[in-house]
């Protein structure tokens, strides 16, 4: 569904992202991980063309991105939905209004507009907060805002650029199940970029391990599942203790 083909991004004399081909599949949950600058985060930007390659194709569904124009382009950008890691939400709109936003921009049919926003908030459990402004809602809320705007117009991929990282390990379960479930019931394919390898074995079905702009290896695995935490203090404490990640000071 997307294949990077010889795709390489420079800026400057800086070489991010080095001939990288790639092929993520059909309604799976690709992972990318590796450290700190290895090129995670403009390797997916590629594969929408937020960043635009010097080299190299895309492809999404058989058509290549790289050869498309105006117009064609902004269609088959449609079919790719994408969130980040500090969400991206506009300040002085509302929550209903973030989600119509991508709707207005599509000229989704004015008189379906408010449906669609509404099953969009339902799907992330948000429609009760249709009115709130992004400053009143928490780090997972604001998160799951970005998840429904990025599905309102019916995307066949979803990009995740770290969407965990700004959040505590409960709010990260509470995503990550959202996410999920975008892949399970509305056969979303997902790629995730995330620098936790706790976040990548909970969910995803392949992954791609970058180094240094190149891409090492792709492995596939057996997803972990999503594992809350209790917040309840004691718990955390207990949870903690038990997978020897501290110890008792
Ligand atoms: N717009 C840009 N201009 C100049 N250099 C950039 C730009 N974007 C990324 N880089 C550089 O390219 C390299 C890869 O960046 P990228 O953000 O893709 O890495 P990453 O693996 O996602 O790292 P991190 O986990 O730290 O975000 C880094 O050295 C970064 O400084």
């Amino acid at each position: 569904m997307i294949i990077l083909h010889n795709v390489s991004k420079n800026f400057g004399q800086f070489k991010a992202v080095k001939s990288v081909s790639l092929s993520v599949k059909n309604g799976e949950i690709h992972g990318i991980i590796g450290a700190s600058g290895a090129g995670k985060s403009t390797l997916l930007r590629l594969m929408n063309l937020l960043e635009i390659p010097d080299a190299g194709d895309v492809d999404i569904n058989g058509k290549k991105l790289t050869r498309m124009r105006g117009k064609d382009l902004r269609q088959a950008r449609k079919s790719i939905g994408m969130i980040f890691q500090h969400f991206n939400l506009v300040a002085n709109k509302t929550v209903y209004e973030n989600v119509a936003m991508p709707l207005k921009l599509s000229k989704f049919p004015r008189r379906e507009r408010k449906n669609r926003v509404m099953e969009c908030l339902q799907f992330v459990g948000l429609e009760r907060f249709m009115d709130k402004y992004p400053a009143q809602l928490s780090g997972g809320q604001k998160q799951r805002v970005a998840i429904a705007r990025a599905l309102a117009n019916n995307p066949q991929v979803l990009l995740c650029d770290e969407p965990t990282s700004s959040l505590d390990p409960n709010t990260t379960a509470e995503v990550l199940s959202v996410l999920e479930n975008v892949n399970k019931s509305l056969g979303v394919t997902i790629v995730i970029v995330s620098h936790e390898m706790d976040v990548i074995k909970s969910i995803c079905n392949r992954v791609t391990v970058m180094s240094d702009g190149e891409v090492y290896n792709t492995v596939s695995i057996e997803p972990k599942g999503i594992r809350v935490i209790d917040s309840n203090p004691q718990n955390f404490v207990e949870q903690l203790t038990k997978d020897g990640e501290i110890g008792h000071a």
